[in-house]
């Protein structure tokens, strides 16, 4: 049974007119005229990247009545131009004509102006916010071939494998023609493989491969500690490029910014390595869990705003089982000391209540593999530190692994500052904004769209448990499936996607199933979701980037319907969800389903917890926990500041 409803549409009148986003209240519209003076600056950009569009398309009309040859002798000249004088502002509106025209003839798709301003702003150094589903993808040619012609290489940054094989794939054909090639790097490459990739005009990556290859070169050079003790040894003949992976950081276009550069900015990079040479104390392990499975919540440990904290009570009771370990001559460095022993059972206490499996990891032969909580994928060779990867592998009654050594660590606030030209574009920036000048210093510009959204809002519906929540939705679907419309519905973990699934299988619902332990099939998945009455169930793994290309009878129907049963850790990662629907001016419509046992709101504690229906306490903790991360990236870039900088080997540092 639904307990409360912020309005809905009522599962038995479907047929209803549906409901539009709600117009602005009073506040809202107050809000928006006290804030307007600060947009000014925003608008302003727009209006000088507007006014570059006349020359482009003046160069555009002429390049349309080239034929195929003379447009790539036209290709040639402009490129020996390019390196000959520099991207003048007329180089630079040419080539934006010519990156259009090639698109055009190649795929098909002729860029927009909205999409013009936005590559005019990744030129400049700034973020594009560009509506989702209004063609970054494409839009992210036009600075990274401007910037290729002239010898730059570029890194275009995205959030996942699947989307770096796929953009590059998508656009290959533009930058061929342009005389460029596109490399891409996907986790499974061989170093050789990914030198390959790297050395291309455009290299099309993921930020996690691109760290880790950095910090591998960083290794690589250790002992030429500074660009000039680099170049140094490469004059003597010491350092061989060769070896190294990346050739530096020059231009980097980030897509899906917010979350590249910020959402993943959290924790730092770890390059680690197995260290068999520290065998793994399993006895004590099993003693630290056996403890903590002794340890009562409220009364020896509290859970505060998602994090565990000893009581007093848990204190003492732990000196007392310390002391009797140590007379019964147990391990005494790991009891001996308050600091370590608490240490070590707060880790416990985590692995044992913090970490679920099928939300945080999945088991998969007789491994404990991380389920990365942005994208919703397995990270297949990564692991938890300090010992945590080897509780939560006992607790699964897997073999423990061997611990990790640190050999290399960089945050991504760190990485990114040290590229000589830096530019992103997401969906979801504004409400970040003030942190990516803070952190990066890049200022971010909204574009309008291209068509105006035709996105509907259908509310949120809210329930007691999940399973009236699986209930309502898997009718819900069905009903939709019928009209022909296809449903895309996401949910927060991969353990919610299998319950979902179940009840959708127990109706009789033919649908597909998007998750860490069924990735295998991502792209048919994603190809299937946009026909007539396909039903798909995915994590946030078909969040951001995923497109799906709807079947004329399917936007006849309506087009695509999303329902996000539960809410994200930030109201983007939400947004962004919303926006696989009513893209490119397709009709579309969202709606919320969601439950008292969000795991969201353990960010609430005292009256919090209690007030309000509750959609707003969800997005009461969804705020609360936003900030939370927002002081954890600033914490942990102040804390990086202060160590010894290790990998000072490209770019222009810091
Ligand atoms: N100029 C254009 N003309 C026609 N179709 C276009 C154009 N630009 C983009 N598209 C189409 O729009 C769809 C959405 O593009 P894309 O996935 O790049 O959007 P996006 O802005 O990256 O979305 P998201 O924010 O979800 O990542 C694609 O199917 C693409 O082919």
């Amino acid at each position: 049974m639904a307990v409360s409803s912020i309005p809905r549409t009522p599962v038995d009148a479907l047929d209803r007119p549906e409901r539009h986003i709600d117009p602005p209240t009073t506040l809202e519209r107050l809000w928006r005229w006290v804030r307007a003076p600060l947009h000014l600056p925003d608008r302003f950009q727009r209006w000088r990247l507007r006014a570059a569009l006349p020359a482009i398309h003046r160069h555009a009309g002429r390049l349309a009545m080239l034929d195929d040859v003379a447009l790539n002798d036209h290709i040639l000249s402009l490129r020996r131009r390019l390196l000959a004088d520099g991207l003048t502002p007329r180089l630079r509106c040419e080539t934006f004509a010519t990156v259009r025209e090639v698109a055009w003839r190649e795929l098909g798709m002729a860029h927009h102006d909205v999409q013009l301003m936005g590559g005019l702003a990744l030129l400049e150094g700034r973020i594009a916010e560009m509506p989702t589903g209004e063609g970054k993808t494409l839009t992210a040619t036009l600075p990274a071939a401007t910037a290729a012609l002239t010898g730059v290489p570029v890194h275009v940054i995205t959030v996942n494998d699947y989307l770096a094989a796929r953009d590059a794939e998508a656009m290959q054909p533009v930058y061929r023609r342009l005389g460029l090639n596109v490399g891409a790097i996907v986790h499974e490459m061989s170093p050789d493989q990914r030198r390959t990739a790297y050395r291309a005009d455009v290299t099309y990556c993921t930020n996690k491969e691109l760290v880790f290859d950095y910090l591998r070169d960083g290794r690589e050079l250790s002992h030429d500690r500074t660009p000039l003790l680099a170049h140094a040894a490469r004059l003597k003949g010491s350092l061989d490029d060769r070896r190294l992976l990346l050739r530096g950081l020059h231009f980097a276009i980030v897509d899906e910014a917010d979350s590249v550069m910020l959402d993943e900015a959290r924790t730092p990079l770890i390059l680690s390595g197995r260290d068999s040479n520290d065998p793994v104390d399993i006895a004590l392990i099993d003693d630290v869990l056996a403890l903590a499975g002794q340890f009562r919540e409220d009364e020896h440990f509290v859970r505060e705003k998602s994090q565990l904290h000893l009581t007093e009570a848990g204190r003492q009771v732990l000196a007392e089982q310390a002391e009797r370990r140590l007379e019964a001559r147990g391990n005494q460095s790991a009891w001996l000391g308050r600091a370590r022993r608490e240490w070590l059972l707060q880790q416990a206490l985590v692995a044992r209540h913090q970490f679920q499996r099928d939300r945080h990891y999945l088991v998969r032969d007789g491994q404990v593999q991380i389920i990365d909580e942005h994208s919703g994928r397995v990270l297949a060779d990564r692991r938890w530190e300090q010992g945590l990867q080897q509780m939560i592998e006992r607790l699964e009654g897997c073999e423990p692994s061997d611990p990790n050594r640190t050999l290399a660590r960089l945050t991504y606030q760190r990485f990114f500052r040290r590229y000589q030209h830096l530019a992103g574009m997401t969906g979801t920036a504004d409400e970040v904004r003030h942190e990516l000048w803070r952190t990066y210093r890049l200022r971010v510009v909204a574009i309008p769209p291209h068509k105006p959204s035709q996105r509907r809002d259908w509310g949120v519906t809210t329930f007691n448990t999940p399973n009236e929540r699986w209930d309502w939705i898997a009718r819900r679907a069905g009903e939709l499936s019928a009209q022909g419309r296809p449903v895309l519905i996401a949910t927060v973990s991969l353990a919610d996607s299998e319950a979902l699934s179940l009840a959708l299988g127990e109706r009789g619902h033919d649908h597909a199933v998007l998750n860490a332990r069924q990735d295998a099939e991502e792209a048919k998945v994603v190809a299937a979701a946009g026909r007539r009455g396909a039903i798909t169930v995915a994590t946030s793994m078909a969040g951001r980037g995923t497109d799906i290309a709807l079947e004329t009878a399917a936007r006849d129907a309506g087009g695509l319907h999303v329902i996000i049963a539960g809410l994200h850790d930030a109201s983007r990662v939400d947004r962004q969800i919303a926006g696989r629907c009513a893209r490119q001016g397709d009709p579309g419509s969202v709606e919320w389903a969601v439950c008292e046992s969000e795991p969201l709101l353990d960010e609430l504690r005292g009256w919090q917890r209690h007030v309000g229906v509750l959609h707003q306490r969800l997005k009461r903790a969804q705020h609360e926990r936003e900030k939370r991360h927002a002081r954890e990236r600033a914490r942990l870039l102040d804390a990086d500041w202060n160590e010894a900088d290790q990998l000072g080997f490209s770019g222009r540092g810091e």
